[in-house]
């Protein structure tokens, strides 16, 4: 039996916890106003053969370093690498939902899209063409209401494809304008020989170019940590220097 850790992300309020509480059998708590998971909380499941490790991330609008919670995700799933990124999205904002989803898929592609509160949907008349978004992201995309338990064993259908890399795709990812895009081939080379193949370089300079201090941090933080003949790279190869 495998075990795999899946992260939970996406905006405040979109019923990530409900779906890590059914899930897991545990009482992170919930509510309809944002901001309630603050810390990450751990939990475990079983589908079919596998054991699945859940860390339920606080609810983030983006990951660029706007707040710690911004951070605390936007750092677990850089450096903690899950083997699966749950982006939880509300059916009834799509729009405003599917930024974060697009800033997931720029770090990593071993994602699912769950679209949650689709009842609610329902109701306000709203149809969702899963089938095409799944095709321009990229990666799997599933409608569930968490709260009525419909659709999970659909999910984790695809959790389990994703996690076990029976599904494996490249995720869509954004073209900038000429000016970024000729920023990033500039960082690029110079980001891929200090934080290696491990990590998401394209995104790492994209934010470098955008001049987040926080990340520069973080980097610096965990590379220690994860590999320290990197420490020194890290620091003298002058990425600060770099915006
Ligand atoms: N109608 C409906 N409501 C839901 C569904 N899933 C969750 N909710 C409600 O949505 C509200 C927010 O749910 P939470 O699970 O706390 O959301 P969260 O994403 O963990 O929020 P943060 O921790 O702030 O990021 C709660 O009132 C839930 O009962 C669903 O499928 N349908
Ligand atoms: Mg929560």
């Amino acid at each position: 039996m495998s075990e795999y850790t899946v992260a939970f992300a996406g905006n405040p309020n979109t019923g990530k916890s409900t779906l890590f509480n059914l899930l897991t059998g545990m009482r992170q708590h919930t509510g309809n106003w944002a901001g309630k998971t603050v810390i990450t909380a751990e939990g475990e499941f079983t589908h079919k053969e596998h054991v699945y490790r859940a860390i339920d991330l606080p609810g983030t609008y983006s990951l660029y370093s706007n707040s710690a919670d911004e951070e605390a995700a936007r750092d677990y799933i850089i450096f903690e690498q899950p083997d699966v990124t749950l982006v939880v999205l509300d059916a009834t904002s799509l729009e405003r939902n599917l930024n974060l989803a697009l800033q997931v898929l720029e770090i990593t592609g071993q994602a699912v899209v769950c679209i949650n509160l689709i009842d609610e949907a329902q109701k306000l008349g709203i149809d969702i063409n899963l089938r095409k978004i799944g095709k321009r992201l990229g990666v799997p995309v599933v409608a569930i209401s968490a709260r009525n338990k419909v659709g999970i064993e659909a999910l984790l259908d695809q959790v389990e494809r994703v996690a076990t890399g029976s599904f494996s795709a490249p995720p869509m990812r954004i073209t900038y304008n000429e000016e970024i895009e000729r920023g990033i081939a500039e960082l690029l080379p110079l980001v891929e020989q200090t934080v290696g193949s491990k990590y998401p370089a394209r995104w790492i300079a994209l934010r470098l170019l955008d001049g987040d201090d926080s990340l520069m941090a973080s980097l610096k933080e965990n590379l220690n940590r994860h590999t320290p003949a990197l420490k020194k790279e890290v620091t003298s190869h002058g990425i600060p220097a770099c915006h």
